[in-house]
């Protein structure tokens, strides 16, 4: 296996990498490096916690070195909790190039954002809506000469989801030079490919990792079966059992909405569990601040949605549990990957209902592995049931006297504002669109019920008809 030196890295680099622990580099980082340090596009496609951030971040140092100016760099990731994570890496392995980095995420202060921008900062990280503010708004800071654009997680990037990132990528591209690096990772870059390319056009060095499946090795993977009543009760009782024997364990469970995020939050509390949440309707600086406590593990246990679902490195994280069975493999994918990281085991659990085992299959089609069973002691969940499903409600009873709705549908009004659109339009928008689906789905309900009439009708002429020739068969024969 290469070492980092023969990859091409300068020796102080490599020191800064020992320091670390980075020892060996892992195969993304043994490929993508060699041509991203010879001046090629790159398209990295390697599992969760394989090393991806390392992979660009290296060479990019190693470049800045030899010719150091600002704005050099500019990284533009899908969440803004990854968006500082990238910034330390960049950070602590700069750092005797006494790098300046800048971070420019949503939900926190403008000005002062503009002022860093202004400062020439080697590498800017950033995500993509509110670097689209600043070029939209101000002139003070120039783009057109940096040298790497990079897009960690780039598919989620180019995704059309519930952020949809294209206008304000528009508005990025517009302001870069053309002649650039260009360098995109994921671990799901398969899908997006085509479009990718479109990005990364200077004859992109592709790289994706050989495996049999999309998940890695060392997570174990496994689902409990439960009726949506007895969800809770089955949370209850893994997080209690993982507790009890294991003192260093970090959990994190996903879950769906922000609603139910933070009633789960509130009732693992009554349960005296060190719980705390992550999700988008909680102001930004709160958000830092529980993921720093969960990272520190202050608190062990962190219940969150979608926006921590890629690309967060918490190395003491053990077990994923997934709250609800996510309906697109790829999420599923990179939830499961906050745990078992770098080499590290894990463990994954996701609680199915009956009508999700379709999606089960889906997910193990994409990720060509089968979920085991996970055993559980019945009799022990069924004891808990009834107090659970009460502090349950009661925690949703608190909720509902909170502005916590309220609030949803404030930030809701003020996003569409933002975006140029009017609340009450949309909403009446909104409903016609709805009143049109439902009627979509009477209509193909009615067909369906007609062809399976139809179906019907024939078979029973079919029968029929098989039934009289028999009948003839056996007169035949008789006569
Ligand atoms: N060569 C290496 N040897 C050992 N550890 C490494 C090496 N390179 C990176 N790491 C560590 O591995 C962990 C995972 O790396 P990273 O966060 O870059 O994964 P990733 O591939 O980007 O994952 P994801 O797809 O979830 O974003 C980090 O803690 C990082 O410091």
């Amino acid at each position: 296996m290469a070492d980092f030196s023969s990859l091409g890295l300068s020796d102080w680099l490599v020191r800064q990498c020992e320091q670390l622990g980075i020892n060996k580099p892992t195969p993304v980082q043994e490929h993508c490096m060699p041509a991203i340090l010879q001046g090629r596009d790159c398209l990295g496609c390697a599992k969760t916690g394989s090393g991806k951030t390392a992979a660009f971040v290296l060479p990019v140092l190693q470049k800045l070195s030899e010719d150091p100016y600002g704005i050099f760099c500019l990284v533009l990731t899908p969440t803004r909790e990854l968006a500082y994570q990238i910034a330390e890496q960049f950070r602590v392995l700069g750092k005797p190039l006494g790098l300046k980095d800048c971070i420019i995420v949503g939900g926190m202060d403008m000005v002062s954002q503009a002022l860093e921008l202004s400062n020439q900062p080697h590498v800017v990280v950033a995500t993509p809506g509110r670097l689209a503010d600043h070029i939209r708004s101000s002139n003070t800071f120039s783009m057109s000469k940096i040298q790497f654009l990079i897009m960690d997680e780039a598919d989620r990037l180019l995704e059309q989801g519930c952020t949809d990132f294209t206008k304000d990528l528009e508005t990025i591209m517009g302001i870069l030079p053309a002649k650039r690096q260009t360098l995109l990772f994921s671990a799901t870059l398969t899908d997006t490919l085509q479009e990718l390319k479109k990005i990364a056009m200077n004859q992109p060095y592709f790289w994706e990792s050989k495996s049999e499946t999309r998940t890695v090795e060392e997570l174990d993977q496994r689902y409990i079966l439960t009726p949506e009543k007895v969800k809770d009760a089955y949370l209850v009782h893994l997080i209690q059992t993982f507790t009890d024997q294991h003192d260093d364990w970090s959990i994190i469970i996903f879950t769906n909405t922000c609603k139910n995020c933070q009633i789960i939050t509130m009732m693992l509390r009554e349960f005296n569990f060190p719980t705390i949440s992550l999700h988008s309707m909680m102001k930004q600086k709160q958000r830092f601040a529980n993921l720093a406590k969960f990272k520190a593990s202050v608190y062990k246990i962190l219940i969150a949605t979608d926006v921590a679902a890629r690309g967060l490195d918490i190395p003491t994280v053990q077990v994923v549990i997934n709250h609800n069975t996510p309906g697109i493999p790829k999420i599923y994918i990179h939830r499961v990957g906050r745990t078992a990281r770098a080499g590290r085991n894990g463990v994954s659990i996701t609680l199915v209902t009956q009508y999700d085992i379709h999606l089960v299959h889906s997910i193990e089609e994409q990720t060509q592995t089968k979920l085991k069973e996970y055993p559980v002691e019945e009799k022990e969940v069924l004891k808990i049931l009834t107090q659970v499903n009460v502090t349950r409600r009661e925690c949703e009873i608190k909720l509902e006297s909170t502005d916590f709705d309220e609030k949803k549908e404030i930030n809701k009004r003020k996003q569409l504002i933002l975006e140029g659109k009017d609340p009450d339009l949309e909403a009446k928008r909104k409903a016609e669109l709805e009143k049109i689906k439902g009627q979509k789905k009477l209509f193909k309900q009615k067909i369906q019920e007609s062809i399976q009439r139809q179906k019907h009708g024939q078979l029973k002429k079919k029968l029929m008809k098989r039934k009289q020739m028999k009948k003839k068969k056996a007169a035949q024969a008789t006569a």
